[in-house]
């Protein structure tokens, strides 16, 4: 296979693979487990000019959400394309029946079909709506999509609509994050509190930049499952079934949670805030028994660790000879002795040896150096450990993406190594800056090729006026404020 991802195939044959991003793949598993009816396949241009203007397919029903695939020009060019997950298995072939651009670039349009063998473990378990439906007993059933484990406070919820209205529960946890394993096993964990036959089926519905829209998207997903009503927060017209507002319940004086209106207002106590949450699982402590059961307490600190069980990555970024190797080593070392995580350096110079080696200074050659960077300092977070990285990376983007990638596996702090160029130039450490002056270094950072100043910087530290172990002890001491790391004392 070419490096862009195409099949070369043989003349004619114009089938081409395609690999899917997380966000695409959950779109292909929802059609393909029928959660979008009427649809069937991602929407030509008419279809999305008719969503986009009327919120209604062309046919007149309503369709809150175009359901899209953007590709590019050479896929779109092609008759079929076999869609595959991250690792390569495909998963589904998209007929590329109605292909369409607009300013934004090329989409493919048509029915998709399962290739008959899910890889997928989570969907290879997962039944079709028309499976769920037809195991529905008769009767309301009350949808609930939850993006977060349910504790006390919505279970008393939805027991509550659930009496008022005789419906049977369908709890359709919506897999979306890094870990959506860990949200299914946090709601399977609040199956004793919920009422007796609650039916549990993840979904893998990935929440939408629109809120509106997005709920409206999910209403259609509830009712292709067979919900007859659904809890939603949003208010929504033209929902294909019932929506219901979550109803007030509230903590009584025995931490029993019920309707308000049975409870006077003296005898209520207060519900945790969620800062209050992220504060007690960041730390590590105990969830009180009044907000939550052990069991879903449990999962949901597998979902959120306590921040020292959770890796981290520093990115030092500047101009050459600003100091960032220095400081990287000496953090390096600082951690190695205090904290308990194993630390990996991602130096420049290592770096372009090893796992960038052949890559130049072109402004593409430094993008796919900062982010390869990233994407192992994410995978070192990932496992709970400390990467420091030590690239001049120049471009915003470059360290927006690699900011991004760490962030949704631990945490991420972007250190501006911020000594002015006159005083790098001075150092002068590897005589670069007189060849660049010279002519005979082409695309050097600060004289011939840009450097893009953060405005996203975490800290700023400017060397020429602060010392080795001042520096250093400002990057702990943020990290520290943070919570990613405990107190010590350097000698
Ligand atoms: N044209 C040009 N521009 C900048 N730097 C150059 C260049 N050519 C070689 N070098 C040496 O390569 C080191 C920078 O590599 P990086 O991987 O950190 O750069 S980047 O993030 O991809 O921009 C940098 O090392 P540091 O001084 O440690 O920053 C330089 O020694
Ligand atoms: N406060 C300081 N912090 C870091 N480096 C400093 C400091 N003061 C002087 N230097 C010197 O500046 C140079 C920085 O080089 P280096 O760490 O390789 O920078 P970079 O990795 O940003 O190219 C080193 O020779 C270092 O000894």
């Amino acid at each position: 296979m070419s490096a862009n991802g195409m099949e070369p195939g043989c003349p004619g044959s114009r089938r081409v693979a395609r690999y899917l991003e997380p966000v695409e793949l959950a779109d292909v598993e929802l059609l393909l487990d029928g959660a979008f009816p009427p649809l069937r396949g991602f929407l030509a241009a008419d279809e999305v000019d008719s969503v986009r203007t009327r919120q209604r397919l062309r046919g007149g029903t309503p369709w809150p959400e175009p359901i899209t695939l953007r590709v590019s020009d050479e896929v779109a060019a092609a008759e079929e394309i076999e869609l595959r997950d991250v690792e390569g298995a495909p998963v589904a072939v998209l007929r590329n029946e109605a292909p369409w651009r607009d300013e934004s670039g090329a989409y493919a349009a048509g029915p998709v079909q399962d290739v008959g063998d899910p890889s997928g473990v989570l969907r290879r378990m997962r039944p079709s709506a028309a499976d769920v439906r037809a195991k529905l007993p008769p009767g309301p059933v009350l949808g609930v999509l939850p993006e977060q484990p349910l504790h006390h406070r919505e279970l008393a919820q939805v027991r509550e609509l659930a009496a008022e209205h005789d419906a049977h529960v369908l709890v359709l946890p919506r897999m979306s994050g890094p870990r959506p394993e860990l949200l299914v096993q946090a709601v399977l964990a609040a199956e004793p509190e919920l009422p007796g036959g609650t039916t549990i089926v993840p979904v893998p519905l990935v929440r939408r930049t629109d809120p509106k829209r997005d709920a409206l998207l999910t209403a259609h997903v509830a009712a292709a499952y067979g919900a007859t009503h659904l809890i939603s927060e949003h208010p929504l017209e033209h929902a294909p079934l019932e929506v219901l507002e979550p109803p007030e319940v509230v903590r009584d004086q025995t931490d029993r949670w019920r309707p308000a209106a049975q409870v006077a207002p003296v005898d209520r106590r207060p519900d945790l805030s969620a800062e209050r949450l992220r504060e007690l699982l960041d730390r590590g402590e105990d969830l009180p028994g009044w907000f939550t059961t052990p069991a879903i307490a449990e999962q949901q600190r597998r979902m959120h660790p306590p921040l020292a069980d959770r890796g981290f990555t520093v990115l030092f970024t500047g101009l050459s000879g600003a100091g960032k190797s220095t400081l990287a080593r000496a953090l390096r070392d600082e951690l190695n002795r205090h904290d308990h995580r194993a630390v990996t350096l991602l130096d420049g110079d290592v770096v372009r040896r090893t796992l960038c080696e052949g890559l130049g200074f072109s402004a593409e050659d430094r993008s796919r150096n900062v982010r390869r960077i990233g994407f192992v300092a994410a995978e070192v977070a990932r496992h709970g450990g400390a990467a420091i990285c030590a690239p001049i990376a120049p471009y915003h983007d470059d360290r927006d993406a690699v900011r991004r990638m760490v962030a949704e596996v631990g945490g991420f702090v972007l250190v501006h190594v911020a000594t002015p160029l006159g005083e790098c130039e001075r150092r002068d450490r590897k005589g670069l800056y007189r060849k660049a002056r010279a002519g005979l270094l082409p695309d050097f950072t600060g004289v011939s090729a840009p450097y893009e100043i953060p405005g996203d910087a975490d800290l700023v530290l400017d060397t020429s006026g602060l010392s080795q172990d001042e520096a250093v002890g400002r990057v702990v001491a943020l990290l520290r404020e943070q919570g990613w790391v405990g107190s010590w004392t350097s000698e």
